[in-house]
């Protein structure tokens, strides 16, 4: 198949793509250790649809990326899923075997990780590897899977002759990160986790790699759930985000949204613990008080570091929506909008 003959068959399957149904839907999600039974992840709700970016935020520790492996079956023996279903095009699959989970790992989910090192195998050159993994998603010959490798390799902008039989260690962080995006695009899932893909590459790479990567999901219309603790990138490419504190969501809604009108004062302080660049005189940054980390373990989570926490927030505040599509979980928030 040419390379033109490629890319238009990939421009059909856009179009008859372009619904906006639902993906991937979250329900009531939570991941539990298995020796103490103590809840690392708590009833987590996302919906996700096709052809959107679905932003996750929060800071270190806050439970995106064991969000995201469970949705990839990955999460370590020690962690299981306690409670709710995810669902992928209407199909449950949190009760899946290892072995169907596999089919579903690349064909119909995608992953990049931070550690772009390990989506290769060290001492195989990526050219063989990107072919390898071609032909066991698709029926096609060793020729077809090198022009399908090759094609993808110039799509993310790489030198595909060169980089196809080059080794991993050969490319530089850049290169392997763009690698390794195209390899997750050429099996054309329907879903891309990427968490914190540029966090490991300097400023400019790591934001030539986003908009490389917004514009070619835009093309295949595939969704995107993107991980990353770096507000900026979520509030410039996603549609609509999510918050997590300690393990739960504390607000979510359409990016816009978020951005000009949150209202849990976590979100708050993360928008405005942000640097924006202006030609007036930079405003004060504010810091987020208490220790990155500090998780109340009864009533709200963040109510210890919440400049607005009172009595009632230690019950927990249920996720309740202030207007359509916008999700808060706050007690204080909820007051004041009823005062
Ligand atoms: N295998 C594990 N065993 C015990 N606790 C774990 C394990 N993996 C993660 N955790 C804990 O679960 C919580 C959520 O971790 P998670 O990796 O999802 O956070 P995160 O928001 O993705 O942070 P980061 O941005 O640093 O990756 C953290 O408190 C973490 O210490």
């Amino acid at each position: 198949m040419t390379e033109v003959m490629e890319l238009e068959r990939i421009q059909h399957i856009d179009t008859s793509r372009a619904d906006q149904a639902v993906l991937l839907e979250i329900r009531d999600l939570s991941i539990s250790l298995r020796l103490s039974e103590r809840k690392l992840v708590e009833k987590v709700n996302l919906t996700l649809k096709r052809g959107e970016m679905l932003g996750l935020a929060g800071e270190s520790g806050s439970g995106k990326s064991l969000t995201a492996l469970a949705v990839l079956g990955l999460l370590p023996p020690e962690l299981y899923v306690a409670e709710g279903s995810i669902m992928l095009n209407g199909k449950k699959i949190t009760c899946l075997s290892e072995k169907e989970l596999r089919v579903l790992r690349g064909r119909e989910i995608g992953y990049i990780f931070q550690h772009y090192q390990g989506s290769f195998t060290p001492f195989i050159k990526i050219g063989k590897q990107l072919v390898e993994a071609i032909r066991s998603h698709f029926e096609l010959t060793k020729k077809e899977a090198k022009e399908k490798a090759l094609m993808w390799l110039n799509r993310v902008q790489l030198p595909a002759e060169r980089i196809f039989g080059s080794y991993p260690h050969q490319l530089s962080g850049g290169q392997l990160q763009r690698a390794s995006l195209a390899s997750a695009l050429m099996l054309e899932p329907s879903l891309i986790i990427a968490d914190e893909p540029t966090t490991a590459l300097d400023v400019l790479a790591g934001e030539a790699i986003l908009d490389l990567f917004a514009q070619l999901q835009h093309d295949l219309y595939c969704s995107v759930l993107l991980i990353s603790h770096d507000l900026k990138h979520l509030l410039k490419r996603t549609d609509s985000m999510a918050v997590m504190y300690g393990g739960q969501i504390v607000e979510k809604g359409l990016t816009d949204t978020i951005k000009n009108r949150s209202i849990h004062p976590y979100t708050k302080l993360l928008l405005n613990a942000r640097p924006v660049l202006s030609r007036e005189q930079p405003k004060e940054l504010t810091a987020i008080p208490g220790d990155p980390g500090l998780v109340a373990g009864d009533g709200c989570s963040f109510a210890l570091r919440c400049p607005l926490a009172f009595e009632q927030c230690r019950s927990v505040p249920a996720l309740e929506e202030a207007e359509i599509l916008h999700f808060a979980a706050c007690h204080a928030a909820c007051d004041r909008r009823h005062e």
